[in-house]
């Protein structure tokens, strides 16, 4: 008898149906440089017909966007808009303890993939949310649209939100709110991300005189270059102080600082395009790549002067590989109806929610430069932030939960 009942409750917690949703979305290959967008498309579609969800494939920034609706009693009213990147970072095999693509899930009930954090948990949470909005009776007073996007991972060149945002299709959809991904917390609280840092990737080219490696040759590229990565790394310098070494009741978060690292190099000439260099020869050229991530407290007019500044030298030079010129934030006060709506609702539930400026960047910050409001919420808490990380893991209990809370935030907005 006793074994029957603990058979029974062992094949429903490993057969939990949007568990296996979410494992075979992890399968399938999304990740850079060559995502497989066609795959993960068929899949969405394929699920909405199945649960019953009017779905559209949107091609018109050149790569697929999949959008779901559920129609609510007022269709006219701005709608809450539940938004997830379908792509995933690369992932090392090496350093993996398992295949980071066959969605492996140990006896624990921890599942192992690339994308498990970032973000297609999410992903799937709302999707099984918009699954059990269509199942109740009565519809919502709002519509719920589901956007599932490409290219999010990789900055300016993509083909998702960042080019969505200017098309007719989306000023359409009428979103009066957006929910986008957020972070894991490592402890019993949630975090709620109502803004993020300005991500700019500025990359320095040095010109310089070159010669015999015998030599003491004046003016390098290397010489110049060095000179301002110093410079810029004593700024990172004094901004990790800010953060760690400063007053303990300042409590500032790394969304409130500046971080810049220095994460391109490259010099030397090539021996015949092989391998080897040429040592003995002073290159001509020197390049660095920083990535800088700007809170949005910061004026970014007076942070261009100051990269000016810093690259004032003659001989160097300087581009953007990701640069933005707004950051607007969602403010969190009494006037904003969704956050009352967002915080009374997680208050009900027991959970704590820490509001906070998000590290990274999502697609929600082309939803806040539209002037759209928008909340980054992964449900995930308990749980270490490895997004990117190798190892990325989400226990199938905590993915579970999370389309709990989502049911019990996500309804009362489109009551709103
Ligand atoms: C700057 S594009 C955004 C890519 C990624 N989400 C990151 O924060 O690095
Ligand atoms: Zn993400
Ligand atoms: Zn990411």
């Amino acid at each position: 008898m006793w074994g029957f009942i603990i058979f029974t409750i062992t094949v429903y917690i490993h057969t939990d149906p949007s568990v296996t949703v979410f494992r075979k979305f992890l399968q399938i290959r999304t990740d850079h440089p060559n995502p497989d967008y066609e795959g993960s498309t068929t899949f969405l579609l394929e699920k909405a017909k199945e649960y019953g969800i009017e779905a559209e494939v949107y091609r018109g920034t050149g790569s697929p966007i999949v959008i779901m609706k559920i129609e609510g009693q007022d269709p006219t009213l701005p709608c809450v808009c539940l938004n997830s990147h379908v792509d995933v970072v690369p992932a090392v095999v090496d350093c993996w303890k398992v295949d980071p693509f066959s969605a492996f899930k140990d006896e624990k009930g921890d599942i192992y993939s690339r994308g498990t954090q970032d973000m297609k948990c999410v992903a799937i949470q709302f999707l099984e949310v918009a699954r059990l909005i269509k199942q109740r009776a009565e519809k919502p007073k709002r519509n719920l649209i589901l956007t599932f996007v490409p290219d999010e991972e990789i900055g300016g060149t993509g083909k998702g939100m960042e080019l969505f945002v200017e098309h007719e299709r989306f000023r359409q959809l009428n979103i009066g709110l957006c929910i986008d991904e957020g972070l894991a917390s490592p402890n019993d609280t949630f975090t709620v991300f109502y803004g993020e840092r300005a991500p700019w990737w500025v990359h320095v080219t040095a010109v310089g005189n070159v010669g015999h490696g015998s030599r003491f040759i004046e003016g390098t590229a290397v010489e110049k270059l060095m000179r301002t990565v110093n410079k810029m790394l004593q700024f990172r310098d004094d901004q990790f102080n800010i953060l760690h070494k400063g007053h303990s009741e300042c409590g500032k978060k790394l969304g409130d600082v500046t971080t810049l690292n220095l994460t391109v190099l490259k010099a030397g000439l090539p021996e015949n395009g092989g391998n080897a260099y040429n040592y003995n020869v002073i290159p001509a050229q020197a390049e660095a790549g920083f990535d800088i991530r700007i809170p949005p407290t910061v004026n970014l007019q007076e942070f261009l002067e100051q990269i000016k500044a810093w690259t004032a030298e003659e001989g160097l030079s300087f581009t953007f590989a990701n640069y933005t010129d707004r950051n607007e934030m969602t403010h969190l006060n009494q006037d904003n109806k969704w956050w009352s709506c967002f915080q009374d609702s997680c208050k009900q539930i027991g959970i704590t929610i820490v509001p906070e400026i998000f590290p990274a960047a999502t697609d929600s910050r082309f939803i806040r430069n539209k002037g759209i409001p928008a909340f980054g919420f992964s449900p995930i808490n308990n749980t270490p932030i490895l997004l990117h990380d190798h190892n990325e893991f989400l226990n199938e209990k905590t993915f579970i939960k999370g389309i709990d809370i989502y049911m019990n935030i996500i309804p009362n907005l489109l009551n709103l």
